[in-house]
């Protein structure tokens, strides 16, 4: 069963491709697949990035992590090197008194070292602990921060959200990891160097030794790693769409319609489905990590034995003093083991790296897309607002939204967009807004190009009534004043607002009236019914008292009485404003000083009602039918034109 893309609806998707590396992350897959000599060639790039992104977090913490790592890393191989002293004093001839003497300097040295050793790890975890929550915290921040500064368009750029979703997922947690990769490293190779530097002294054949004691687990931890990776990429879209699915199964907003159409089971099994993709391909990395690691281990232990065996030839054959050949032996367990952690750690930190890369590559798209920030402000109002051949394209659709629209509005005038649904009136209010910019085309306040104009003060200038309007999960006084956020306000203004939204009467049977919480999630809160969050968000644009009211069908949700009040309460702001109207009320829009009728993104008519009426275009056909459905009483009185179409 083929079912709708969720990017692209209309477009279906064939399940047996979910699996397929999407194309936006072909770059990450080859990453992923890097040889081995190309991980390693990262390495030093990766620390650098990863001591940047500390050092810019906190300088203080960073440098008492290094430093600490490092002192204990010294610790550790004073410690080691008093191990030969211990066992010659303790292997020597002579009486056993005198060979405890003997032995003991070494050995008070050995034991300050290592309780050194355990001071300074302790301290250097204590300040990565103050390091990590940092980090991660800057990276979250920077990603949403940078979010934030992307023009709305940018948001309906499928590739765009993807790759914010990966960034958000594993990028943010990866800024941290990298950070406590590369530290676990550091001190890794501190230990390492102190076994190694220890060895290098006592003989120098156990060095080689120890390495190829190591190599072959630090090739399977490696290749275990890129197995997990790619299979992330390859199950990322799968479990998109399976999140999504989970959402509309377990939110309570779609609670009611879910099983008003009965869709529980099928969507069910849709979840299922893509469960089991999922859960087929981590079961079969799953298997293929195990059988690497074992591979890996067992090359290892082969190779830790070959070790051990050259020791004892050596010993046995008298190249080597015994107390020597002990000493040596410890270090070569020590090296081992921080050579294995080593190799854990180089992977750790490619593999997070990874990660961070998508990171890092995200932040740097959504920093080419942010809006500018040192664009002069745009002019403080307008006598004439002017479009010219404005055109724009939805991100990856096929035919413009809106297409060479050009009119004007006069400060003061109320106009109205009207047309069937999908002809572009939203998308042309959202050009208005500045939500949008044009791909073509110019809009203009009194002759001055609003491209380019910082749009933050052309949005500051516009109050806008979107159509399917923010429910916010605040109160109902900060559902008003949420319009200006940063006006200092009185209640007499935010009741002043709700009032001309139509909006008091009800905020005043709430349970704790303004205050109330608009939000079910809370236990004192309240949800109010679609009309009255439509009434909450008129007063919020009252609120914002702006020269440009822009209402995208207001009341669809209204009932007669409440869309009465309103539509006389926007005629009296409308005064010295500019209003625009989206509505598909057909009455609505008899008052307006200009209609202007859009179709397929074209403006195909334009005038007042009577002149639109009288030329009998599109306009007077859509009137016709409602005005009849009325007459005949088929249609209630707040049926929309739509709904009559
Ligand atoms: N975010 C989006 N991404 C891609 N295409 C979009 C997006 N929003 C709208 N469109 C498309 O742009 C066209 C115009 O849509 P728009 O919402 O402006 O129409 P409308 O006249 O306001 O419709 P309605 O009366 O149903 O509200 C439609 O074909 C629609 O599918």
């Amino acid at each position: 069963m083929a079912i709708e893309s969720v990017d692209s609806p209309g477009e279906l998707v064939d399940p047996g491709d979910e699996l397929a590396v999407p194309y936006w992350l072909t770059a990450t897959a080859e990453a992923a697949s890097a040889s081995f000599g190309r991980m390693v060639r990262r390495l030093p790039g990766l620390l650098l990035q990863a001591w940047r992104l500390a050092w810019r977090t906190d300088r203080r913490s960073t440098l008492a992590v290094a430093g600490f790592n490092l002192a204990a890393g010294v610790a550790s191989g004073v410690g080691l090197v008093n191990v030969v002293g211990v066992l010659d004093g303790l292997l020597q001839a002579g009486p056993t008194p005198e060979r405890i003497r003997a032995a003991v300097p070494s050995l008070l040295i050995m034991i300050a070292a290592g309780a050194a050793r355990t001071l300074l790890s302790s301290a250097a975890t204590a300040a990565q602990g103050r390091l990590s929550p940092q980090v991660s915290q800057a990276a979250e921040l920077r990603l949403l921060a940078l979010t934030t500064r992307v023009d709305l368009a940018t948001f309906d750029d499928a590739d765009w959200r993807d790759r914010m979703q990966r960034a958000r997922d594993r990028g943010i947690d990866a800024a941290q990891r990298v950070v406590d990769h590369a530290i676990e490293l550091g001190t890794n190779v501190v230990s390492l160097a102190a076994a190694a530097g220890v060895l290098a002294v006592l003989h120098p054949v156990l060095l080689p030794l120890l390495v190829l004691a190591v190599v072959p687990n630090f090739w399977a931890s490696v290749r275990s790693a890129r197995l997990g990776y790619r299979q992330q990429l390859r199950i990322i879209a799968v479990l998109r769409r399976k999140w999504m699915l989970s959402d509309l199964l377990a939110e309570r907003d779609q609670a009611g319609e879910l099983r008003a159409f009965t869709l529980q089971r099928y969507l069910l099994a849709e979840v299922r489905r893509l469960l089991d993709a999922a859960t087929r391909e981590q079961v079969k990395v799953s298997a293929a990590q195990v059988r690497t690691n074992l591979v890996g281990h067992a090359l290892g232990s082969l190779a830790t034995g070959a070790a051990y065996a050259a020791l004892l030839g050596l010993l046995l054959s008298g190249r080597m003093d015994i107390a020597v050949g002990g000493a040596a032996a410890y270090a070569i367990s020590t090296g081992i083991n921080a050579l294995t952690q080593v190799a854990f750690s180089v992977n750790h930190l490619y593999e997070q790296g990874l990660y961070f890369g998508d990171y890092e590559s995200f932040c740097a798209l959504a920093t080419a897309r942010s809006e500018p920030l040192d664009q002069p402000a745009a002019p403080a109002g307008f006598s004439l607002l002017s479009l010219d051949d404005v055109t724009f394209t939805y991100p990856g659709a096929q035919r413009p939204a809106v297409n060479g629209v050009s009119l004007s509005i006069r400060r003061g005038q109320t106009i109205a967009l009207v047309g069937e649904n999908g002809s572009g009136k939203s998308t042309l209010a959202k050009l208005l807004a500045a939500l949008y910019r044009p791909d073509r085309g110019v809009i203009a306040w009194d002759g001055v190009d609003l491209a380019g104009r910082d749009p933050d003060s052309v949005r500051d200038q516009v109050a806008v009534v979107m159509q399917d309007p923010t429910n916010w999960p605040l109160s109902a006084a900060e559902n008003i004043t949420t319009g200006r956020h940063d006006r200092v306000t009185t209640q007499a203004e935010i009741e002043a607002a709700a009032d001309r939204g139509d909006a008091h009467g009800f905020i005043v049977e709430l349970p704790r009236q303004y205050q109330t919480l608009l939000s079910r999630h809370f236990n004192d809160g309240a949800e109010l019914s679609g009309g009255q969050w439509q009434r909450l968000a008129i007063a919020r644009a009252f609120f914002r008292d702006a020269p440009l009211l822009i209402c995208d069908e207001p009341t669809a949700n209204l009932d007669a009485r409440a869309e009465h009040a309103v539509y006389g309460r926007l005629r009296e702001l409308a005064a010295g404003r500019t209003v625009v109207l989206i509505t598909h009320r057909m009455a609505s829009v008899r008052e307006v000083d200009r209609i202007y009728v859009l179709d397929h993104g074209v403006l195909v008519e334009e005038g007042t009602h009577d002149e639109l009426f009288a030329a009998g275009g599109l306009y007077a056909q859509l009137y016709a039918l409602q005005a009849t459905a009325y007459q005949d009483g088929n249609v209630p009185a707040d049926q929309t034109l739509d709904h009559g179409l």
